[in-house]
């Protein structure tokens, strides 16, 4: 029987402390990998965290190549991991951290089921994001289930500007830069094939891993390109077509965080 609590307890650690833990190598499935996320999150809220969304993983075939995981997966965002638009972030306390575009839909209205997803008024608006991955498994190396049990190697998030929610405006052009420069280019089409199957998506998963999505959460739809790695100094910026960009720098030190991280 899989060690749902010792897992989590493991997996907390390894974020707390900064340090990556080997793979489980223990033969557990996706239903007990989500078991663990859950126990992992609720040890978090216990310590005064709070859920500002969830979020969607491996929804582009540019991650699902680069990961070699073929399985859309579902995470939860703690509200402490969010970063201002525009700051400086503190990464000391990511083990090994990579970056990726993002698209993020304002959640609504409440979404319990796939039906909900569907309703009118279900996305309240839609902005740029940026999203820092940490897998807490040493090497960035994983199986389907630990991904999911380590809560989709979610560690950061930056939300940019809100604009309506326009749902004809779903291909649009991505570019995403490091110190100004272009490192992955590609179109918010390749998440689902349409990013406006994430919010369906998101529902499906969570319902049925027992989460309602709330008026006011976020949706991390999923990267549209593939993740670059993040290191002390890097100035990260994505564009959307349409719906404007979004940024952040890398603190070298946590001294150098002059009122950005939330
Ligand atoms: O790549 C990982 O470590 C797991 C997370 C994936 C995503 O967040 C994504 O594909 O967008």
């Amino acid at each position: 029987m899989t060690d749902i609590r010792g897992l989590a307890a493991v997996l907390d650690e390894a974020a707390r402390t900064v340090r990556a833990v080997p793979q489980p190598g223990q033969g557990y499935d996706v239903a007990a990998a989500y078991r663990v996320q859950e126990e992992l999150l609720r040890l978090r809220m216990e310590r005064g965290d709070r859920l500002s969304g969830v979020k969607l993983g491996f929804t582009s075939e540019g991650k699902r190549r680069q990961m070699g995981v073929h399985d859309v997966i579902f995470g939860r965002v703690p509200e402490s991991s969010a970063i201002l638009d525009g700051s400086y972030a503190d990464i000391s306390c990511y083990i090994h951290p990579r970056v990726e575009p993002e698209v993020v839909y304002l959640i609504g209205h409440r979404i319990a089921t796939v039906a909900d997803a569907l309703a009118p008024g279900a996305v309240a608006a839609v902005a740029p994001g940026i999203e820092i991955i940490d897998s807490r498994y040493e090497n960035f190396r994983f199986s389907l289930p630990d991904v999911i049990a380590d809560n989709t190697s979610a560690a950061g998030y930056v939300v940019g500007p809100w604009r309506p929610y326009d749902p004809a405006r779903w291909n649009l052009g991505v570019v995403f830069e490091v110190d100004g420069r272009p490192v992955q280019t590609g179109s918010t089409g390749a998440i689902l094939g349409d990013p406006r199957r994430a919010v369906v998506e998101a529902a499906r998963l969570a319902a049925a891993h027992g989460v309602v999505l709330e008026p006011g959460w976020i949706l991390l739809a999923g990267a549209a390109t593939p993740a670059e790695p993040l290191t002390p100094g890097a100035h990260v910026r994505v564009e959307v077509q349409h719906l404007g960009s979004v940024s952040f720098t890398a603190a070298q030190a946590p001294s150098d965080v002059v009122g950005g991280q939330s």
